[in-house]
């Protein structure tokens, strides 16, 4: 899982071994792979202060760094033992049995009393070495430093912590409009939940509500979607700053969502009656995705799916269009905020200069040649990373050619940011900052709020 950068959650779900086990062995196997990969710094860790005994090392016995398969079962059984409460005697020998019984890779016999000997090892005082370990081992270091000199320490343990709770810890579920219409209660299967009226409008649900969410009550019928609050706020600063502050109707507004698969946001902007809705999707392997959640909602119609480059895109224009008010980049981005979902992310290698540069390149190409003078633009990244959020907003509106690299397009038009108010966005005025955009850092809001993906978002008007 950590050597082909795929996430593994992702590859666990097409085995096919999976996808034969029984619900209850499913959840399991997912929590245990999940887990494993939270918090591999820490177990890394642990296991290391095992391995390097000495009487492990005279005995020739010690792991090489590439027998990917002993130090696989190492993390698995050690996880068990240290997270899941799992009885000592299944993790160790069942992770044992399985190495033995490997169908394509024969383990030796020494190796496999060593993973026996490590794990019992960490079954006697794992424990207590584990709580010698910080979180922050779980995310790369080159991350936890960027962190700690933007955020400080103490915000990135709790950033940290977040992203260490369980995954998902929440859905978050927005109505759609294709669930309004019918609203015949014989037809819902009843069922009772803890959920959470959140005070932006969506309902929370707990996690532990269980089964796939496409099992649950009217999800064929498209009535909801999931999405995480954090998510939904670029959509909706774009909609209070049109329609709200701006005072148009939104069926007489055309709008873009530059960077649209799977499309939480672009179902948001077609749920809030945005008269003309262009969704732009370089890729055509999301854009299936964003089809069929489109199709799903009753959305299709609502929308104009278009499969291409974001910074080649032209809208078009009808004769009775007055032109596009409102552009949305969702830039492609480290993907950062997302740890408590996705916790390779943590530890995942990015190029980041590539995806300042396309970010640059998205939001030039929206200003100059799509939105029109008086239109509102709004920049949103999940990342946790300033270069790719706060800098990213303070080079655009500098118009700072310093670093320009020959593909970057110079911004030709002049924005201005339309700040964040108080009360603006229920539940999010602690996340406004210095300049009136919107920072929200996991782990750090009051309440339930505190569960969610870390994103910036800022807004800016063309004035000329
Ligand atoms: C952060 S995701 C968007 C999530 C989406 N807005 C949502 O709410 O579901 C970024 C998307 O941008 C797409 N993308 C990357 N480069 C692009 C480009 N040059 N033009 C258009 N889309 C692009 C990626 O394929 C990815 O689907």
């Amino acid at each position: 899982m950590k050597r082909n950068q795929k996430f593994a959650i992702r590859v666990l779900e097409q085995d096919p071994a999976y996808l034969n086990l029984d619900q209850r062995d499913r959840a399991f196997a997912r929590n245990l792979l999940s887990t494993t990969e939270r918090r591999m710094g820490q177990i890394d860790q642990v296991i290391k202060s095992f391995a390097h005994k000495k009487e492990d090392k005279k005995k020739n016995t010690k792991i090489r760094p590439h027998d990917i398969l002993c130090e696989a079962a190492l993390r698995i059984g050690a996880t068990q033992i240290l997270f899941l409460d799992v009885p000592t005697y299944a993790a160790v020998s069942e992770t044992v049995e399985a190495l033995k019984n490997h169908p394509k890779v024969k383990v030796s016999k020494a190796q496999i009393s060593y993973v026996n000997a490590v794990l019992r090892n960490i079954d006697r005082e794992g424990k207590s070495r584990l709580d010698a370990t910080s979180t922050l081992a779980n995310v790369d270091t080159w991350l936890a430093d960027q962190w700690i000199q933007t955020y400080g320490k103490e915000t990135t343990e709790k950033m940290v912590g977040a992203a260490m709770s369980q995954s998902p810890v929440i859905r978050d579920v927005f109505t759609s409009i294709a669930g309004e219409e019918e609203d015949d209660d014989d037809d819902i299967e009843q069922v009772e939940v803890e959920a959470e009226l959140l005070p932006i409008g969506s309902i929370r649900i707990p996690a532990n509500v269980g089964g796939s969410v496409s099992k649950w009550p009217l999800y064929d019928d498209g009535a909801w979607w999931v999405q995480d609050v954090s998510a939904t706020l670029p959509a909706i600063a774009l909609f209070n700053s049109l329609c709200i502050n701006g005072g148009k109707q939104p069926k007489d507004i055309h709008v873009v969502d530059l960077c649209s698969a799977p499309g939480g946001k672009t179902a948001q902007l077609c749920s809030m009656g945005f008269g003309k809705v262009d969704a732009v999707e370089i890729s055509k392997r999301r854009s299936r995705s964003l089809h069929q959640n489109l199709k799903r909602l009753g959305m299709e119609k609502l929308c104009n799916v278009c499969v291409e480059d974001g910074t080649k895109f032209q809208p078009y224009i009808s004769e009775n269009d007055d032109g596009v008010q409102g552009v949305l980049v969702d830039a492609p981005c480290s993907a950062t905020g997302l740890g408590s979902r996705r916790p390779d992310v943590l530890r995942k290698s990015i190029n980041l200069d590539e995806l300042i540069s396309i970010q640059r390149e998205l939001v030039v190409h929206a200003a100059n040649n799509i939105l029109d003078v008086g239109g509102v633009l709004v920049y949103a990244t999940c990342s946790l990373l300033k270069q790719e959020g706060e800098d990213q907003v303070d080079w655009l509106l500098s118009q700072d050619v310093t670093g320009k690299d020959e593909n970057t397009e110079l911004l030709s038009s002049t924005l201005e940011t339309i700040p964040f108010e108080v009360g603006e966005i229920p539940g999010f005025d602690d996340c406004i900052d210095e300049k009136g955009w919107l920072r929200v850092i996991p782990g750090v809001l009051p309440g339930s709020l505190q569960f969610c993906d870390g994103f910036f978002v800022a807004r800016m008007r063309k004035i000329a």
